[in-house]
């Protein structure tokens, strides 16, 4: 899968966009009984709508014609009743097309929102987080026009254009086919308009997604941009997203508004040659003058709603493409997810056993990053992975939790093998914290709790003693209940990581992954910590990965990881006797300590 980035427009698979509309409208199917209503209601404020020339035409030919003025207010009553009825059926249908069109909004959004949370690392890997958020929420948000206008207008609009030109032909036919002669040219037109645009269409929202990861980026990165004074940069590359955008906007929009356009000419001369062949071919004495008046009605009515459908139309190629873009992600599979058949893992003892394991990322299938790695780790063992940057060490830890899937090989946990676990089970028993601890907005009491949602408050309490985060919580103000910001923004790095910390503590977790967690604890701390982690995860299996080689000297076994593969294991000491690359770098990490 190749990286995407907030400069370089997304791939996407072309599919028919009758495909498309077709899956989108089908989320109707939902809510038959709410549409049946609706048609049903619909029907009748058609015919209301319908029998109005008819009226017209009645009172004009006969009661205006015998002088028969009690017929007239008969008349005239009846058209008020008519009038009051077609309001309430109008109201009735948006209210419940809106709500139908609505709650398909939110089934999309939510099916969407489930199925990204399924995706596998590798996903993630490949695109920014701001692209991903466009569609989410822009391309869901501009599917809304187009869902609601379908039920509130499509198909009203094309019921009447059908009625009309019914009653239109029924009445005469000629003046019907002048009418309607012009047809054919606005269907030609709108056909070459639409291939155009669709395609521009998904360059503008291709752009508006770029757009949206470099903001998202940018923002996330801000203390960075400021420290290096990089203003000037982002502000030129905002420039030119922002450029792109308007540009692939107006790319769009010049072809889209030749639809207005198009309608109101083939409009114009329908009714040209509807008066044209009335008046000078067929005369208006031969058709009689409340025909022809009504005639004059009906061609209104016939190409208001034809304008809405094309507008309609418009919109939907405007937005098809967002369609594409949600069912895309929608489509795709994740490359990690539960096999057929897999089993809940039971409570997790901690034995791990890779064997022949090799592994390369999908974005380079022929960079082993792992090579044929085999290791044993009984229950309750402490291993300590060091090695050079980029060696593999992260990598190890993640096929353990299922990141990633190994190329090749097994991996065992208490002899079950991972790949058959359910995800579920598997990962709700690793405890694992990594440099980054992202902390969620709300208070330090939830932030705690993420870790296992029913934990106690005993339990909260006695985890954040255990990693000693307990006194400097009580010191908050606010204590538990103090409200942290989006990733922990308001507390020091270190007061981050010990939440993070008592979060892990508090989900008890069968096996215990630390990837440089203790790197931005004092050693003081880093002291306390250690001594909680070894209280509470007496006997359970942890993988620690760190560069500080003070953190990894009382481990059961230390990995030294190179070129993918181990390349030294024992302890501290059966390591140091070793001479060889531990040695080196304790040497070199204990020289530099006597320096400083
Ligand atoms: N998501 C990814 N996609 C592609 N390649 C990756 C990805 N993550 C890591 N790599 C590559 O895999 C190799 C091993 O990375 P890994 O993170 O396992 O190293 P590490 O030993 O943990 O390094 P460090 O000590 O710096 O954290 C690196 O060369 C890195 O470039």
């Amino acid at each position: 899968m190749a990286v995407n980035s907030s400069r370089i427009d997304e791939d996407q698979k072309e599919v028919l966009k009758k495909d498309t509309m077709l899956r989108m409208f089908k989320y109707l199917l939902d809510y038959k009984k709410e549409i049946v209503i609706v048609l049903f209601v619909m029907a009748g404020t058609i015919t209301i709508s319908l029998l109005a020339p008819l009226i017209m035409e009645y009172a004009i030919n006969v009661c205006v014609a015998q002088k028969d003025m009690k017929g007239l207010l008969r008349l005239g009553a009846g058209a008020v009743v008519l009038y009051l009825l077609f309001l309430m059926g109008t109201k009735i249908r948006m209210r419940l097309m809106a709500e139908v069109s609505n709650k398909v909004l939110l089934n999309i959004r939510e099916e969407l929102y489930r199925h990204i949370q399924t995706l596998g690392f590798g996903f993630f890997d490949s695109r920014p987080t701001g692209k991903i958020l466009a569609r989410i929420i822009g391309d869901v948000n501009s599917l809304k026009d187009v869902l609601s206008d379908s039920v509130t207008q499509l198909i009203p609009d094309l019921l009447t254009v059908i009625f009309v030109a019914v009653i239109m032909l029924v009445k005469n036919y000629r003046l019907a086919m002048a009418a309607l002669l012009t047809l054919p040219i606005l269907a030609v037109g709108m056909f070459f308009i639409e291939t155009t645009v669709h395609r521009r269409w998904q360059v503008y929202r291709k752009k508006t997604s770029n757009l949206n990861a470099y903001v998202h980026e940018d923002l996330s990165g801000i203390r960075i941009i400021q420290s290096f004074a990089a203003e000037p940069e982002t502000k030129k590359m905002f420039h030119d997203l922002v450029n792109q955008h308007y540009r692939s906007f107006i790319d769009a929009v010049l072809v889209a508004d030749a639809f207005g356009p198009l309608v109101e000419i083939t409009w114009g001369l329908g009714g040209f040659l509807l008066y044209f062949i009335g008046i000078r071919i067929v005369g208006v004495e031969q058709i009689g003058i409340g025909t022809f008046l009504a005639f004059s009605t009906y061609i209104a009515m016939f190409w208001s709603p034809i304008r809405n459908l094309a507008n309609f139309y418009n919109k939907l190629t405007t937005n098809i493409s967002a369609a594409e873009r949600i069912f895309d992600i929608i489509d795709t599979e994740s490359e990690i997810m539960d096999q057929a058949g897999a089993e809940d893992l039971q409570e997790i003892k901690g034995e791990v056993v890779f064997e022949n394991v090799s592994f390369a990322y999908s974005d380079e299938p022929d960079r082993l990053i792992l090579n044929n790695v085999s290791f044993s780790v009984k229950p309750g063992e402490t291993i300590a992975l060091v090695g050079p940057t980029g060696a593999g060490k992260t990598t190890i830890v993640n096929l353990i939790s299922r990141f990633y899937e190994a190329t090749k090989g097994s991996i065992k946990i208490d002899g079950h093998e991972v790949k058959d676990a359910t995800l579920k089970s598997l990962r709700s028993q690793m405890g694992i914290m990594t440099q980054d601890n992202f902390l969620f907005s709300g208070t330090i009491r939830d932030n705690i709790r993420y870790g296992r949602l029913d934990a106690s408050e005993e339990e909260v309490v006695e985890a954040a003693k255990a990693v000693s985060a307990h006194d400097f919580i009580m010191k908050l103000e606010q204590g538990y209940d103090t409200v942290i910001s989006e990733r922990g923004a308001g507390l020091s790095i270190g007061q981050r990581q010990l939440l993070a910390f008592a979060r892990t503590m508090v989900s008890r977790p069968g096996i215990l992954i630390l990837d440089e967690a203790t790197s931005s604890i004092d050693t003081h701390t880093e002291l306390l910590v250690q001594k909680g982690i070894d209280a509470l995860l007496k006997g359970r299996t942890s993988f620690i990965i760190a560069h500080r080689l003070s953190t990894i000297r009382k481990a059961d076994r230390i990995f030294v990881i190179d070129q993918g593969n181990i390349m030294e294991s024992g302890s501290h000491e059966e390591l140091l006797n070793l001479q060889g690359a531990y040695y080196k770098l304790y040497r070199s990490q204990f020289s530099q300590m006597e320096k400083d």
